[in-house]
């Protein structure tokens, strides 16, 4: 278990001290993949390196199986750093050597034989796809290749935690895909615990278990993907989630004063966000057949999954007799799923007259 308690890390710079991060406490179970995500700046890097203290927190303490790495001096912490490897965005491979010397690197430093090495390497090369790739140059590679040489080399010393910093943002989305795909299958074969941290809501989707969300070096929300997903508190997530999620009115009611009580010829907009077994639930065609005095439009549908929950989300009309639309409303809020009021909205036709 990685717990990080109470750090701060303020650097000294030539216009002040800096604070990085203000009282971050955070807790990492084994073998969960753990996202942070953040704008830039707002202290991601210095909280992943305080994980393995390339950078030394100013105060708090960095528990790794209950050992604190603050306490511990340069030699030690060389020994601790053996179980934790790290990739990079920029993958810092060395250009001189091949990718097997590449992977083999920690190894030689450590002063391991060369047929121990070659027993370790080859598997890892295998399991990162290069088995092909063994004596070429990281100049002769595409960047979800030289990701891939990282990754092996990160494995070389057989860490229990890998951290990723932002590890695929020097990549394509479908290089991004494979290498977060690769991720995913060391954290369950070698049940690795994975720190990624990103810019990318995208990635914190497709791979994380939990995360937390930094904003100018304090935690601003934290838990399982699905819940800050599904019900983000703060504003900034919901910024990095709705980079994700069409959240916009459709073109017929955009731009529309909305109204929050019934107007004429309004139709009663609702966001709907269904999750896990309530996704498949005929809920809307319930409605229609329990008020079938109004009219129920679907304007925006789209069905998702987060960490193998099905999410579903949803904009409708309503339009009718007020009071049955007010009951239509009343119910749809009794039943298992998210229901969010926008207003009553004219459509732009029927505003224009
Ligand atoms: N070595 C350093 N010396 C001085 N200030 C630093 C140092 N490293 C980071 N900072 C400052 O600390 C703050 C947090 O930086 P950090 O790199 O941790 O943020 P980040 O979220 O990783 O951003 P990015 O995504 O741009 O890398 C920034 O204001 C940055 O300028």
């Amino acid at each position: 278990m990685i717990k990080l308690s109470h750090i701060k890390k303020v650097y000294d710079t030539p216009a002040g001290p800096l604070p990085a991060l203000k009282d971050v406490s955070l807790t990492i179970a084994d073998g969960e993949i753990y996202g942070i995500i953040g704008l830039s700046g707002a202290g991601k890097s210095t909280l992943v390196r305080c994980i393995n203290m390339l950078e030394r927190p100013t105060a708090g303490t960095v528990e790794i199986d209950g050992q604190d790495l603050t306490k511990l001096d340069d030699s030690q912490l060389r020994k601790v750093r053996k179980n934790i490897g790290m990739i990079f965005q920029q993958f810092n491979l060395l250009s001189s050597a091949t990718v097997y010397d590449n992977v083999a690197f920690p190894l030689k430093l450590a002063g391991i034989d060369k047929k121990t090495i070659s027993q370790k390497v080859e598997p890892l090369l295998e399991m990162v796809g290069l088995e092909n790739k063994a004596g070429q140059y990281p100049s002769q590679l595409s960047g979800g290749q030289k990701q891939r040489v990282g990754i092996a080399r990160a494995l070389a010393s057989d860490p229990k935690i890998l951290l990723c910093d932002e590890a695929t943002s020097a990549l394509d989305p479908q290089t991004t895909q494979s290498i977060l795909k690769l991720i995913k299958d060391i954290n369950k074969k070698l049940n690795i615990t994975v720190v990624i941290i990103t810019h990318e809501m995208q990635v914190i989707k497709d791979i994380c278990d939990k995360v937390a969300v930094i904003d100018h070096g304090i935690i601003a929300e934290k838990g399982t993907v699905i819940k800050v997903f599904t019900e983000p508190q703060q504003e900034i997530t919901h910024d990095f989630i709705s980079v994700l999620l069409s959240d916009e009115l459709p073109s017929a009611f955009r731009n529309q004063p909305v109204s929050a009580v019934p107007i004429e010829d309004g139709h009663l907009l609702m966001r709907l966000t269904f999750i896990g077994e309530s996704a498949d639930e005929p809920v809307i065609m319930r409605l229609i057949k329990k008020y079938d005095d109004i009219d129920v439009s679907i304007l925006f549908g789209d069905l998702d999954q987060i960490q193998m929950v099905p999410y579903g989300r949803m904009i409708i009309g309503i339009t009718g007799d007020t009071d049955k639309v007010k009951m239509a409303e009343e119910w749809l809020k009794e039943q298992d799923l998210k229901v969010e009021v926008i207003g009553y909205v004219k459509r732009h036709d029927i505003a224009a007259r």
